[in-house]
């Protein structure tokens, strides 16, 4: 059985039943932005995502079904939201739980899979879920949230669906969730069925295909975003002009460029549609009426950095480095940089300089090094002494210094695989289904 679908275990005398899950971020190079149906979440245009990798960000999940459980309960970051207020969350619980049932009644696979003695379709639900990232600051929390509940339910009632199906449950969670219900290189095919069944995710490559791939998140803020992105792209769709275009002529051609850039690992070409890509959702923000600014000062800054990086040229022939880096911006100011392996030292060394820690913060509280890039395992490293002078003083010519501390901390990531099942004693429910870490 592969690490994505583990069934369900079985736990204690009540005869209670168990799933846990951990499930990845993904970042838009392709962004989606515009729905044509708001209650199935069907989204105006094609988009197109890579998941980062689960080990550095992550949702983890845990549902327990019991006969003693008096209502579907859920459990945010140790905190108890209302589930029967959340259409969302109600939508998928009740689409898996039909696919259960389907299950449960149908006479062939009884035996095999769902006796009439587990009719878990019937039973109430304890989740429970953590986000190791901040919460709606628009770091794709509601994307890995959605794709962990769905992986969790799909597992405990041992659907017999796949990704792809899944994907379409994921979906009506939040749009972006479709994504994360695979690794690698994603494609939300946006569909033009009203049923939505044509509407779902699809892996165009791996996380193996592209090794070399990383990215560098920039936190900007961890505050929760002023403009939701579901308020926010409903704004759009009523009154910007710029937005038909985008949609009907933009976004087709550069998600068939994209797609073959990543296939041939065409870097240079990837990142420019990336930052296109990027920009133009801005753009369209900055002509919805009222305008949304999702980038603040630093993000602007962060922009003009990367141009830079990207136009250097080599010290001795002249000759230009080329594009080796490309930013991304979803509806928030934090910045996702890709970038491939080789060229992570220098943008990090460049950008700490530029927008060095706060001032009580050890350089490895505001970068980890999770994958040990720099030797050094100094706290107090000094970023100016490691940078090339050289370099900095080409950059001073057009870039300032931003106050210490204006992004809070770097975390490094690549390319990851898509939802995982983890083991019952990872989980997060206690013996009676309750969650082990609440928060008063
Ligand atoms: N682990 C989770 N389980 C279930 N729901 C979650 C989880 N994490 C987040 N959500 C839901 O997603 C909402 C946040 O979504 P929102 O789109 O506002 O922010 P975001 O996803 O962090 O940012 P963005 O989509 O712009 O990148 C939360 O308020 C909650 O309802
Ligand atoms: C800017 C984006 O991150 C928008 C994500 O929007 P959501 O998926 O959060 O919106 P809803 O479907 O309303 O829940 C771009 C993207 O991820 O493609």
């Amino acid at each position: 059985m592969d690490s994505t679908k583990r069934a369900s275990i079985y736990t204690g005398k009540n005869e209670e039943y168990e799933a846990s899950v951990t499930s990845p971020v993904n970042i838009a190079v392709i962004k989606y932005w515009g729905k044509r149906d708001s209650d199935l979440i069907l989204p105006t245009n094609s988009s197109l995502s890579c998941t980062l990798s689960q080990d550095d960000l992550h949702t983890k999940t845990t549902i327990r079904a019991s006969r003693l459980f008096e209502a579907d309960r859920l459990w945010l970051n140790g905190v108890e939201e209302q589930v029967a207020t959340s259409k969302r969350l109600s939508n998928c619980i009740a689409q898996a739980r039909a696919f259960r049932k389907e299950l449960e009644t149908n006479s062939q696979v009884v035996e095999t899979i769902a006796t009439k003695e587990r009719p878990l379709s019937e039973w109430k639900l304890h989740i429970i879920s953590e986000n190791n990232f901040p919460t709606a600051a628009g770091l794709a929390s509601s994307a890995s949230g959605y794709a962990a509940l769905v992986q969790a339910l799909a597992n405990l009632f041992e659907l017999t669906l796949d990704q792809t199906e899944l994907s379409k449950i994921s979906r009506l969670g939040s749009g972006s969730a479709c994504r994360s219900m695979f690794g690698g290189f994603v494609e939300w095919r946006g569909g033009e069925s009203p049923s939505g069944e044509d509407s779902y995710a699809y892996c165009v490559a791996p996380q193996s295909h592209w090794p070399s791939m990383h990215a560098l998140v920039l936190v900007v803020s961890d505050d929760k975003k002023g403009t939701s992105s579901t308020s926010g792209m409903s704004t759009t769709v009523n009154t910007s002009t710029l937005f038909a275009e985008r949609v009907k002529s933009i976004v087709p051609k550069r998600l068939q460029k994209i797609k073959e850039a990543i296939l041939s690992h065409d870097f240079s070409t990837f990142a420019e549609i990336t930052m296109q890509d990027s920009n133009q959702f801005h753009a369209v923000c900055m002509d919805t009426y009222p305008p949304i600014f999702y980038m603040n000062n630093t993000s602007k800054a962060i922009v003009h950095l990367v141009h830079l990086f990207n136009s250097q040229l080599h010290p001795e022939t002249n000759a230009p480095k080329g594009i080796r880096a490309a930013y991304t911006f979803d509806a928030g100011p934090n910045a996702v940089i890709y970038a491939e392996e080789q060229h992570i030292k220098e943008l990090v060394q460049l950008i700490s300089y530029f927008f060095p820690p706060a001032k009580a913060q050890s350089f490895r509280a505001y970068f980890p090094d999770a994958y040990k890039i720099f030797e050094s395992s100094d706290d107090h490293l000094d970023i100016s002494t490691v940078c090339d002078e050289q370099l900095i003083s080409d950059y001073k010519k057009s870039m300032v210094r931003f106050d210490p501390g204006s992004i809070r901390r770097i975390i490094h990531t690549r390319i990851g695989d898509g939802p995982r099942a983890i083991s019952h004693t990872c989980g997060l429910a206690n013996e009676i289904g309750m969650p082990k870490r609440a928060k008063d």
